[in-house]
């Protein structure tokens, strides 16, 4: 694998200022106003390894203008921001009835959207102002949060996508918007109309704790998807265009978000995962998710042949498989684990090894430790939907140090019980012998 050695912060800076340009102007206010506090994040060393070694973080690359090939992460890594003061405040009361403006036509460095959101929060006596005044204002809190190398390498990306988009000419256009009933298969798609716990199990096996499979894709949309991929790779080729590959650890496969996919991903995300989720990861922030990376991994002979042990950036992951002909490609897991824990043992009942098959789902913690066994004839492509929680990921900075849904902090618990009980136990009988 051209992985390197490297170490591989679970929460990027990167990540922070997709916060702001996710409109969670909740969140916003609460760095805005909890920025004094922030704790320094943990940085953890992780090995390179295969199989059973210690599992590496399987990241998106960051945003850059050339392409990624073996997921150098560059940028500055949870940096303290400074905070100059200022008089520029927001407010936490909005003014609720507030009109915002709109921003689309403006180049200001941050989603338009923002500023529309964050209006209802500025003091009163701002929100009258001419639009430009306000631009400026909001623009000046915003800046506090993210750094000019972070603000450049938005803009491009954004432009590389664009770029894509504009030249690329799709295949199949109507994979481009959601079609439900084209897409899903009808015990899919019956579940989540019913909305019911017991309905999403009566359709869903949960083979071992905390992982969910089922059937969701139609043999036509599989079959869609793959063409659309082959062409845009063909395209790719053609056009020696320079694409970014979907994270630190793929050589092949393609980011469906760069060239069109990201709506109907989004509405994927929210339409069909989060129900799900919501029931099953209320844990992980399967409640509250808000932002996705949606790509297609590539595996056979002359593609990626294995994938090694890592866990996924993402809260929740979704992972389907399309086809073509293949064999191999086991998918094998390992436990769920927090951060602090992410290299410890697995235990034997954390075991689980999954086959793949064409248009069947696997839903996991981003957090569970997994991996692709070698694809060792034929070719295999899946679709993969890492879907995160911003204030998820804002939440866990200030969280105690227990997990309840890392398999490593429970089996310590057990274990500190178990001390203590033995412990009163011993001192109970010392007593009785000294009466
Ligand atoms: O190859 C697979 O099916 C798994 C891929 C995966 O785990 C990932 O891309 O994060
Ligand atoms: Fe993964």
């Amino acid at each position: 694998m051209a992985h390197q050695n490297g170490s591989f912060p679970r929460i990027t800076y990167q990540q922070q200022l997709q916060l702001l340009q996710q409109q969670q102007h909740q969140v916003l206010l609460q760095q805005h106003q909890q920025l004094h506090h922030r704790h320094h994040h943990h940085q953890q060393q992780q090995q390179r390894q295969q199989n059973q070694q210690p599992p590496q973080l399987q990241q998106q690359p960051h945003v850059s203008t050339t392409i990624v090939g073996n997921g150098h992460v560059t940028g500055p890594q949870n940096q303290r921001l400074s905070l100059t003061p200022s008089s520029t405040r927001l407010c936490s009361n909005p003014k609720q009835d507030h009109e915002p403006d709109n921003y689309e036509d403006l180049q200001l460095g941050f989603d338009p959207r923002v500023f529309s959101s964050l209006e209802q929060y500025m003091p009163p006596d701002m929100l009258n102002k001419p639009r430009d005044v306000k631009a400026q204002y909001m623009s000046s809190i915003l800046m506090r949060y993210s750094s000019e190398g972070d603000r450049v390498r938005i803009q491009k990306h954004k432009e590389y996508r664009q770029k894509i988009i504009s030249t690329y000419q799709p295949l199949c256009k109507e994979i481009y918007t959601m079609d439900a009933e084209n897409f899903f298969v009808p015990s899919f798609l019956d579940a989540i109309r019913e909305n019911t716990e017991a309905g999403f199990r009566r359709m869903m096996a949960e083979p071992t704790k905390g992982i969910y499979t089922f059937e969701m894709l139609k043999p036509e949309f599989c079959e869609m998807i793959m063409s659309e991929v082959d062409n845009f790779e063909r395209w790719v080729h053609e056009s020696n265009f320079k694409i970014m590959r979907p994270n630190t650890m793929n050589k092949f496969g393609a980011v469906l978000d760069d060239f069109g996919m990201e709506s109907m991903l989004d509405k994927l995300m929210k339409d069909f995962i989060r129900p799900l989720s919501r029931v099953f990861f209320a844990e992980f922030g399967g409640c509250s998710l808000d932002t996705h990376h949606g790509f297609i991994v590539e595996y056979g002979i002359h593609r990626d042949r294995e994938l090694g042990f890592h866990v996924d950036d993402s809260e929740v992951t979704l992972n389907i498989c399309l086809g073509k002909e293949f064999s191999g490609g086991e998918l094998f897991f390992r436990g769920a684990r927090c951060d602090v824990h992410v290299n410890s043992d697995s235990q034997l009942e954390e075991i689980f090894d999954y086959s793949h098959f064409p248009g069947q789902a696997i839903l996991h913690s981003g957090r569970h430790r997994h991996g692709a066994k070698a694809t060792t004839s034929g070719k295999r492509m899946n679709l993969i939907l890492w879907c995160r929680s911003s204030t998820f990921r804002e939440m866990i900075k200030y969280q105690r140090e227990f997990a309840g849904w890392c398999g490593e902090c429970r089996r310590k618990k057990r274990e500190r019980e178990r001390l203590s009980i033995a412990a009163t136990k011993q001192e109970l009988l010392k007593r009785r012998m000294a009466l």
